[in-house]
């Protein structure tokens, strides 16, 4: 899936939050956005979503414009709340959902995407059995259960402890050479976001414009 985002601007009362923002992305991205707090990253992704509305310029998704309010199809938006009356596996079964499968179906394949996230063996726990790590784990599969397009991912480590942090990068990292995903990834951390993408925009802020898009040299393999 390719989103094409065009001198797409959004205004909150008389506040410019978007100006002016041209911005590809391309089949097997993982395009990371970062620039500092209040610039407009989140703003951005709801826009790319659709959960908000640009007030100039738009947004195509493989060629069709974005219209919101309401999730553009394929797009996936990261949530990181699993459900608490849920088991692990339930949790990813509930991205599956949406296709029709039998249960045994839904089950195998729930436990494939468990599999991806290294959280094969916790299948039968519950959210609050589980490490905030694994809990981040346990989402991301449910997320790709869903089978995006794009999965759209906003400053999803933020509030975790540093080693957490870092491994979880690792699992995304991994993932995403995996399977091949398409990933737009908002992350205030500078290092995070080189870490992490194949393509990183730079953003400043007031109003919030990307100032600099930068292609990685170098593969993480
Ligand atoms: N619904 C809204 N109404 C009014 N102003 C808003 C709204 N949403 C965001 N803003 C303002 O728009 C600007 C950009 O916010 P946004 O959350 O997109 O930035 P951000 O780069 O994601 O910030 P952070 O890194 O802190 O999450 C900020 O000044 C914010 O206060």
């Amino acid at each position: 899936m390719k989103i094409q985002i065009n001198h797409v601007t959004k205004h909150f009362g008389s506040l410019t939050v978007l100006s002016d923002i041209s911005l590809e992305v391309r089949q097997g991205d993982f395009l990371t956005v970062t620039g500092p707090g209040g610039c407009g990253k989140s703003t951005l992704l709801d826009l790319i979503t659709g959960l908000l509305v640009p007030d100039g310029g738009e947004i195509l998704i493989d060629g069709s414009p974005v219209r919101g309010p309401g999730l553009a199809p394929g797009v996936v938006f990261q949530q990181h709340a699993l459900f608490p009356w849920r088991t692990a596996l339930a949790n990813v079964e509930f991205g599956l959902e949406p296709r029709d499968l039998r249960p045994r179906e839904r089950a195998e394949l729930a436990r494939h995407y468990l599999d991806l996230v290294g959280m094969g063996a916790a299948g039968e726990r519950y959210p609050h059995e589980l490490s905030g790590g694994a809990r981040r784990r346990i989402a991301i599969a449910r997320s790709l259960a869903f089978d995006p397009g794009v999965l759209v991912v906003d400053e999803p480590f933020a509030t975790l402890d540093s080693r957490t942090r870092q491994a979880l990068r690792e699992e995304m990292a991994s993932i995403w050479e995996r399977t091949g995903l398409t990933v737009v990834f908002a992350t205030r951390s500078l290092d995070e976001a080189a870490y992490l993408g194949s393509r990183v925009a730079i953003m400043t802020s007031s109003p919030g414009r990307v100032v600099s898009v930068s292609e990685r040299a170098v593969s993480l393999a």
